[in-house]
């Protein structure tokens, strides 16, 4: 997927940029493709979003979302001076419409009443060691009883689900959303999520 999308920015046939906005707004699509009642009722949503590229996805969904009359409530674990520059020019851009509040993954955010969807764009294949300190997070999210949509991959799978990974925390999904191809990781990933492969010209 690296090698791919390399090429094809290498080639000047598309910027990263243009990429992650593509891969916002596949996983807009494919949110309200697979729940077409929610595309008609816009609720609160709760967009987590990572120190990463797969956070810049997140705050491309997020802005998607809010254009869409979704409350949205971004929360965001990472540092904008470290943040690569496509995620930080849609952190910015988030942030002209609303706040970026902090994430403590051993302190989840409050979850009560519960988000109408979640988000999960914390890590997607740039994930190089298990997430432990997530594992809080996460298991108030798989409480919580609001659907999550995971970006790319759900936050915790390493994508070329090497074996000694199968044991790492990772967040819940009922939906994920991924681009270009299905990695690794998606053929061995919980049971009951959906898996919906989205093309970004690629
Ligand atoms: N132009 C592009 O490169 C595109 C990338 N895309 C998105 O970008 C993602 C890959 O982005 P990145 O390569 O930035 O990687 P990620 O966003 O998956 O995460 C990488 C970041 O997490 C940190 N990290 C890794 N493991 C950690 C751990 N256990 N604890 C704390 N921090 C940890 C790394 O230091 C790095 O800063 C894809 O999954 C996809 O969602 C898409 O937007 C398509 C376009
Ligand atoms: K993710």
């Amino acid at each position: 997927m690296r090698a791919t999308e390399a090429a094809a920015i290498a080639a000047g046939r598309v910027t990263g940029l243009a990429l992650m906005e593509r891969a916002g707004a596949a996983t807009i699509t494919a949110i309200f493709e697979t729940w077409p009642a929610r595309a008609a009722a816009p609720g609160h949503a709760l967009v987590l979003c990572g120190p990463g590229n797969n956070g810049g996805d997140g705050f491309v969904v997020a802005r998607l979302l809010a254009a869409r009359g979704w409350q949205v409530t971004v929360r965001f674990f990472g540092r904008v001076e470290t943040q690569p520059p496509d995620a930080r020019v849609n952190h910015d851009r988030w942030a002209e419409l609303g706040p970026v509040l902090p994430l403590d993954p051993a302190a989840p955010p409050p979850l009560s009443p519960a988000p109408d969807l979640v988000i999960d764009a914390l890590f997607g294949i740039g994930l190089s060691r298990p997430l432990e300190i997530f594992a809080p997070l996460f298991a108030a999210l798989g409480a919580c009883g609001a659907p999550v949509v995971a970006v790319d991959l759900p936050s915790g799978r390493e994508a070329d689900a090497r074996p000694e990974a199968a044991a790492w925390p990772a967040c819940p999904a009922d939906l994920i959303v991924t681009f270009h191809r299905a990695k690794p990781a998606h053929a061995a990933l919980a049971p009951g999520a959906m898996l919906r492969v989205m093309d970004i010209g690629l």
